[in-house]
């Protein structure tokens, strides 16, 4: 079994087994050992060892071996949406989206490597002013399950390219999808220990964050697991940590004159991925006005006609499964919360089949629900506000302790100059829908949401250090000396 990938050989796992499931069907798509501590300790010494020779072999010779991997990717492209979708529940349409994401990152990746951690030359009196980037050294990267390619590629591809070496520890619902990405990089040509992948539960997981002889570590995933690691790496100030994490993302609604168009953005914003992006909207706000109920109307029928389907159905559904069952009978029991605490129901959120992870879409009115939690339902469930007052809405989209992403939809170029300079969010949109951010651009959050370390185009920034020289080719003696300085 390829589970575990340590100096260009694959290893069978020492720890626990675990597997994989189709959430669509139930059927188990992989099994494998989790990697023990001494497994993640040898994955880390083959990083190591890598580390030296990497960052000192020519970039145009990294970036071949980046532009290798995309031949791969485009070469086996639709094999790796049906892996991706078989494992995740996505729908085709949309992982033949995300393995275009992940061709897409290696040319953006390049293009922020040079821009953002080039190499400057300055001209000063008798010499040189450079500013040069320099690799970290190992980074362990830590992805989710919604994009079990493209969000690890995220931190992957710059992290090479700037020249550190990587120990991958994958979701441990998506391990196929992992070692499928790590099958391709060894076509691709990757020389041995420059990306390791260990798999594994929780244990490997620690394992690997805790391991002193990591220069840094690169995470996507919940907050809770951010924050985690966050107290973990206090009093580490020497290594780096990029967390992006989830968000409660808030989207207001406020005289749009194209009904449709409004509907359209917001269940875009909400439901797509079966509501299992970071970005997607979580908070709905919309005006109590008879524009405000329109609206409302056309998204409630809207919402009951999306279509949930297997990924692979001939006619494409616009939902799939949720990655788990477990997952849809959160978001089940999440809405019953809601209902206790005085939410009501507009459109029912119901697991569609017995043992796998079909939810229909939901809406529910919270508007009524005081002392709100301030929580991520990592779900297709839309939580709608009626507001009287735009400023008020402001106010309550802000009441949160998260900060990724957020929106207005609204004809009133006024109305989006006031919301832009009072919400806070990494990520903030006009009249478009809240998800699907651009990898040109960075990606971060706020608050709860990250620590201010943006991904996606400003990953360069994480991924190497400054280095401030000021060079001269012979010591030279000023002609100019300082006062009181006699040298004879
Ligand atoms: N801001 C962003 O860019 C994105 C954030 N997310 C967030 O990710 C979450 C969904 O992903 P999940 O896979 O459920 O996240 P998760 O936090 O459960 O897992 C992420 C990774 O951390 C590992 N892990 C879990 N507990 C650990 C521990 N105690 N020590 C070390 N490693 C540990 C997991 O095995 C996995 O590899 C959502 O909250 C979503 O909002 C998802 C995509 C993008
Ligand atoms: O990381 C990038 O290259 C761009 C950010 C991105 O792809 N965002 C997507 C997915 C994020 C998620 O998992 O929720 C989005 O905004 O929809």
């Amino acid at each position: 079994m390829n589970t575990h990938l340590i100096n260009n050989q694959w290893h069978t796992g020492q720890g626990p087994v675990f597997n994989s499931i189709n959430p669509s069907n139930g059927e188990i798509v992989w099994q494998g050992n989790g990697a023990n501590a001494e497994q993640v300790d040898s994955a880390i010494n083959a990083a190591r060892a890598a580390q030296v020779q990497w960052a000192d072999t020519p970039i145009e010779s990294r970036i071949t071996i980046l532009e290798n991997f995309v031949a791969q990717l485009k070469e086996h492209s639709e094999e790796f949406a049906a892996i991706i979708a078989r494992e995740t529940g996505k729908p085709l349409w949309e992982t033949r989206t995300e393995v275009g994401a992940m061709t897409g990152k290696v040319a953006i990746s390049i293009k922020a490597y040079n821009e953002r951690t080039g190499t400057t030359e300055n001209p000063m009196p008798g010499a040189k002013a450079f500013i040069r980037h320099k690799p970290h050294g190992v980074v362990a990267i830590f992805g989710p399950y919604n994009f079990p390619g493209h969000l690890p590629n995220g931190h992957i591809v710059p992290a090479i390219l700037a020249g550190n070496t990587v120990v991958f520890k994958p979701s441990e619902l998506t391990p196929h999808v992992a070692e499928f990405t790590l099958s391709l990089w060894l076509k691709a040509g990757l020389p041995a220990g420059v990306i390791n992948l260990v798999q594994g539960e929780v244990e490997t997981g620690k394992a690997l964050a805790s391991h002193q002889n990591i220069d840094g570590l690169f995470f996507t995933g919940s907050s809770n697991t951010g924050h985690l690691l966050h107290k973990q790496f206090a009093g580490h100030p020497g290594k780096i940590l990029a967390l992006e994490m989830g968000g409660n993302n808030p989207l207001i609604v406020k005289d749009v004159a194209d009904v449709s168009a409004a509907v359209h953005d917001i269940i875009q914003s909400g439901f797509i991925t079966s509501g299992q992006r970071c970005t997607c909207a979580r908070r709905v706000f919309i005006e109590k006005s008879l524009n405000g109920d329109a609206i409302l109307k056309k998204l409630i029928s809207a919402t009951k006609n999306i279509v949930v389907h297997d990924s692979f159905a001939t006619d494409q559904p616009f939902m799939g499964a949720m990655i788990s069952e477990r997952a849809a009978l959160g978001m089940v029991a999440a809405q019953k919360e809601l209902v206790e605490s005085g939410g009501e129901i507009l459109v029912e959120l119901k697991q569609l089949k017995a043992g796998t992870g079909f939810v229909s879409p939901g809406i529910i009115d919270v508007t009524n629900i005081t002392n709100m939690a301030d929580e991520e339902h990592f779900g297709p469930l839309i939580k709608v506000y009626r507001y009287n007052d735009f400023d008020s809405a402001i106010a309550e989209a802000n009441n949160t302790s998260f900060g990724l992403s957020a929106g207005l939809l609204s004809d009133n170029e006024d109305d989006y100059s006031h919301f832009l300079k009072r919400i806070r969010a990494g990520i903030v949109n006009w009249n478009r829908p809240i998800t699907g951010a651009s990898s040109a651009a960075p990606f971060g959050g706020i608050g709860a949401s990250g620590n201010h370390r943006a991904s996606a185009y400003y990953a360069a920034d994480y991924c190497a250090y400054p280095v401030a020289s000021v060079e001269s080719e012979k010591v030279n003696l000023p002609q100019t000396l300082a006062p009181g300085l006699v040298i004879e």
